[in-house]
């Protein structure tokens, strides 16, 4: 069976990218790439990148006005990512418009309460009710906006899932049981997010960052 992981490189390091996409590729079924290793290699390290064989999960967490999030959509499809992210509180114009812009076999998902955020951060963005509410609130904008899933913590999958169960459920802010969580505050295992129901888990640090890689990317793949 495909592995549920993908990686997350976050690196501005094309080499380092490729280097450590090489010595996982057995353990994970895709690779994710995100602002930062966008922002530096644009179009063209995703093609490199590509040609790895496996799939590419191109998290850019687009945001802004329906318009502007299509054009970019459709900038980004001679890419052809498997899977690409969208902000749900961007509403549900954006939504429908990015989902039309993506070409078929794109995964357009929403990332609802990033999980680097807990309750009292919620708050402070004058947003009312728990972090639980939130994603199951902007898990029903998302599903009736069409598009085919959302990102939210391990946390809230079960209560997205049962609303959604066609859904197509992405969870990062995971962790070893004894791993570090750094900048991440809705954190789970991956254990725990898989039997949640979560679709795939995004996995970057525990992996990226071990002594030695591949074994971490083995030794997580072990608990699923
Ligand atoms: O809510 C979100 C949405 C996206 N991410 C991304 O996932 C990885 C997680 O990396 P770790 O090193 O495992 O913490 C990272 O690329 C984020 O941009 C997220 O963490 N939370």
């Amino acid at each position: 069976m495909t592995s549920r992981i993908y990686v997350a490189l976050d690196t501005t390091d094309l080499a380092q990218a490729k280097s450590i996409a090489t010595r996982v590729r057995h353990h994970v079924g895709g690779i994710k790439l995100g602002l930062e290793f966008f922002c530096a290699h644009g179009q063209h390290g995703v093609h490199e990148m590509a040609q790895l064989g496996l799939p590419i999960f191109l998290d850019l967490k687009l945001h802004d006005i329906p318009n502007t999030v299509a054009k970019a959509v459709r900038a980004l499809a001679p890419l052809e990512p498997a899977i690409l992210t969208v902000h749900a509180s961007g509403g549900r114009a954006m939504l429908e418009d990015a989902k039309a812009a993506a070409p078929l076999n794109t995964k357009v998902v929403a990332v609802t309460m990033l999980t680097s955020l807990d309750a009292s951060d919620l708050t402070a963005t004058g947003v009312q009710g728990t972090p639980h509410d939130q994603v199951v609130r902007l898990a029903a904008l998302a599903r009736e906006s069409g598009v085919d899933g959302i990102v939210c913590s391990g946390a809230e999958v079960a209560a997205a899932k049962a609303a959604w169960p066609k859904g197509f459920f992405v969870v990062p802010g995971v962790r070893p049981a004894d791993g570090h969580h750094g900048d991440q505050k809705r954190v789970v295992t991956p254990r725990a997010a898989v039997d949640a129901g979560a679709s795939i888990l995004v996995i970057g640090r525990p992996i990226t960052q071990a002594e030695d890689p591949d074994a971490a990317a083995r030794a997580i793949s072990g608990t699923l």
